[in-house]
C-alpha cells in the first residue's frame, strides 16, 4: 500500500463490493480487485479522487455504458461518485497484450496471433466509433485478454474519449488547434501536430501497436521526447515495416494515409485485409494464441521474485543482441515463414554521431498447430481455481466482517445517467482533455491524490478463514498477483537529443 492508494484493502464500496487488493495504479486513476457480494465474484474497481484536477472516470462511465454487450467491451457494474472519488465497477479481466509480449522470450508476438487478435481488436476499435466517440489511446496496455476466456480481446481505459459527432450523428467541424492527446509512443503524427483526431488517428495507433507486436519494438521506443518521436514519425519510411509482412499491411498502410478527419474508416476492408492473410497463411480461428504457450508452462501468475529474474534474462538478452550486432554474430535472416517472430533488421538507433543497425534474429518459436488439450487443461485449471478463490470470498462475505470504511460519510451513491453525463459532456470531455500528454507506454501519474486511507485497518485477510495451508498459499499466490507487471519500469531518459536517421523517401512517395 502506498501514501497515495485511495483505498485500501477491506474497504467496502456501496455495502456490496469489497476491495482485496489494488492491482494497477494508472496515470489517472488507480485499479483495485474487489469481491461482488452480490455476483459472488471478483470485479475491477477504478476509482480516481475527486479533488484532483484531471478526472476521467465520468467519461469513462459514459462511453462504457453505451457499449455495453459488445463483444470486446468489459461489462459495467457500476458507476458512480462518493464524497471523496468517483468509481466505477467492472468485468476482471486478465493480462494486458502489452504484459502478454513482453512476457513472451522473443517479446514479439508469432503472425498467426497477431492477425487474430487485430480482428478482435479491430472490431472493439469499431464499435466505440460506431457510437460516435473516439478512443485517443489506442495501445497495447489498453486491450486485456478476459480472465475466463484468455482467447478473447477487451478494449479498456476510455478515460481520454472524445465525442467526434453531434446530436445529429455528423462529424463536429475539427478545431484549429486541438493540443496532444495520447500515449507518446502510439500516437499519430496528428496527435503530435496537435490537430483534431478523427477516427484514422485510432487506427495509425493500431497500426503502431502492430508493427510493435511483430517486430518487439518501434524505432522510437527508447525516445521519450514528444517533438522527436513525432518527428521520426512524420519522416520515416514505414515501407521498412512491411518488407517480411504479408502485402496486406501495405494494403492496411495505404487505407489509412488516406484517410482525412472527416472520413469513415472502411472496416470491412481491413477486416478482409486481416482474414485473407489469416486464410492464405493457412492459420486458423482455433489455434493457440502465443500466452496459452505460456499458460501450459507456468501458472496464470507470475509471483514477483520470478518477475524480476524474468526482466533480468530479457535485459541480458537485449544486451546480448546489441553487442552481437557489432561483431555480427547474428546473422540478418532471410526467414519467410511468416509465422515466426520477425526481425529487427530495418531499426535503426543512433546517439549523437554514432549510429549502429541492429540486425539480429530473435529465437524462433513454431507455433504448436494442435492445440486443443493443451488450452483447455490451462483453462481448466485457471477456471478451478477462480471459482475456488471465489468461493473462499464468497464465504468471508457473508461472515460480514466490518469495514472501516463503512464508517465513512455515506456514499452519495449516486449513478451517473447518460442525462447526466450529457449534460456536463462538454465540461468533462475538456476536463478528460486536460489529462493530455503522456509519456512513453506511459501516463504521467497524477498528481496530489490525497492520502485518504491514513489511521484505517485491513479487514480483509486470508488469513482469516482458516484454510488448509496449501489452498491458503495457492490462493495467496494467485490473488495477491493476479496479472503481470504492474511494476513500471524507470526508464532512464537519455538526455542527449537523438540524431535521426531521415529517411530518404518521404511518406508519401
Ligand atoms: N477491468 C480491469 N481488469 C483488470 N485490469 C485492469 C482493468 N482495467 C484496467 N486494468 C489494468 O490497470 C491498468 C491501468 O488502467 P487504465 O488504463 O484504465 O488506467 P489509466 O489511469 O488510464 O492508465 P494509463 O494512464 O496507464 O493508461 C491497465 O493497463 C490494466 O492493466
Amino acid at each position: 500500500m502506498s501514501d497515495s492508494d485511495i483505498l485500501i484493502k477491506g474497504d467496502l464500496i456501496k455495502s456490496r463490493w469489497r476491495i482485496t487488493q489494488k492491482i494497477g495504479g494508472g496515470g489517472f486513476g488507480q485499479i483495485y480487485q474487489a469481491y461482488d457480494k452480490l455476483r459472488r465474484e471478483l470485479v475491477a474497481v477504478k476509482v480516481e479522487s475527486n479533488s484532483q484536477p484531471r478526472q476521467g472516470i465520468r467519461m469513462e462511465v459514459t462511453v462504457l455504458r453505451r457499449i455495453q454487450n459488445r463483444e470486446h467491451v468489459c461489462e459495467l457494474f457500476s458507476g458512480g461518485i462518493s464524497t471523496l472519488y468517483n468509481y466505477m465497477v467492472m468485468t476482471l479481466l486478465g493480462s494486458s497484450l502489452s504484459e502478454l509480449r513482453k512476457n513472451l522470450k522473443e517479446q514479439c508476438f508469432t503472425l498467426s496471433t497477431t492477425l487474430r487478435i487485430s480482428l478482435q481488436i479491430l472490431q472493439a476499435i469499431e464499435s466505440i466509433h460506431s457510437i460516435g466517440f473516439l478512443h485517443r489511446d489506442i495501445k497495447p496496455s489498453n486491450f486485456a485478454i478476459g480472465r475466463k476466456n484468455v482467447r478473447q480481446i477487451f478494449i479498456l481505459d476510455f478515460g481520454l474519449a472524445r465525442k467526434y459527432t453531434d446530436y445529429d450523428q455528423h462529424v463536429r467541424p475539427a478545431r484549429i488547434e486541438a493540443g496532444f492527446r495520447g500515449t507518446i509512443r502510439y500516437a499519430s503524427v496528428n496527435a503530435h501536430n496537435n490537430r483534431e483526431l478523427g477516427r484514422h488517428d485510432d487506427l495509425w495507433s493500431f497500426f503502431y501497436m502492430l508493427i510493435e507486436f511483430l517486430i518487439g519494438s518501434l524505432p522510437w521506443s527508447k525516445i521519450k521526447d514528444k517533438e522527436s518521436v513525432g518527428h521520426i514519425k512524420e519522416t520515416y519510411d514505414y515501407t521498412r515495416f512491411l518488407t517480411n509482412l504479408p502485402d496486406e499491411f501495405n494494403k492496411f498502410l495505404e487505407h489509412i494515409n488516406e484517410l482525412n478527419y472527416d472520413d469513415k474508416p472502411d472496416y470491412d476492408f481491413l477486416r478482409s485485409l486481416f482474414n485473407s492473410s489469416i486464410q492464405r497463411l493457412g492459420f486458423h480461428d482455433d489455434d493457440i494464441y502465443d500466452w496459452e504457450k505460456s499458460i501450459e508452462q507456468k501458472p496464470i501468475t507470475v509471483p514477483d521474485n520470478e518477475r524480476i529474474h524474468h526482466h533480468n534474462d530479457l535485459k541480458n538478452n537485449r544486451q546480448l543482441i546489441k553487442s552481437s550486432s557489432r561483431t555480427g554474430l547474428f546473422k540478418k535472416h532471410t526467414e519467410s515463414d511468416h509465422n515466426l517472430p520477425l526481425q529487427q533488421s530495418h531499426f535503426v538507433i543512433g546517439t549523437g554521431d554514432q549510429q549502429h543497425i541492429i540486425h539480429n534474429k530473435l529465437s524462433s518459436a513454431v507455433e504448436n498447430r494442435s492445440p486443443d488439450t493443451l488450452t483447455r487443461r490451462g483453462q481448466a485449471t485457471s477456471n478451478g481455481l477462480f471459482t475456488y478463490i471465489s468461493q473462499q470470498f464468497s464465504n468471508a462475505a457473508a461472515s460480514g466482517a466490518p469495514s472501516v470504511f463503512s464508517q465513512w460519510l455515506p456514499h452519495n451513491g449516486e449513478t451517473l445517467t447518460d442525462d447526466d453525463i450529457l449534460k456536463g459532456n462538454k465540461s468533462s470531455s475538456s476536463r478528460a482533455d486536460e489529462r493530455a500528454t503522456t509519456l512513453s507506454g506511459e501516463r504521467i501519474s497524477s498528481a496530489n491524490i490525497k492520502n485518504n486511507s491514513a489511521g484505517r485497518t485491513s479487514h480483509m485477510s486470508i488469513d482469516e478463514y482458516n484454510l488448509p495451508p496449501k489452498s491458503q498459499r495457492s490462493i495467496e499466490q494467485n490473488i495477491q498477483v493476479p496479472f503481470g507487471t504492474y511494476t513500471k519500469n524507470t526508464r532512464r531518459q537519455n538526455p542527449l537529443a537523438f540524431n535521426l536517421q531521415r529517411s530518404s523517401r518521404k511518406k508519401s512517395d
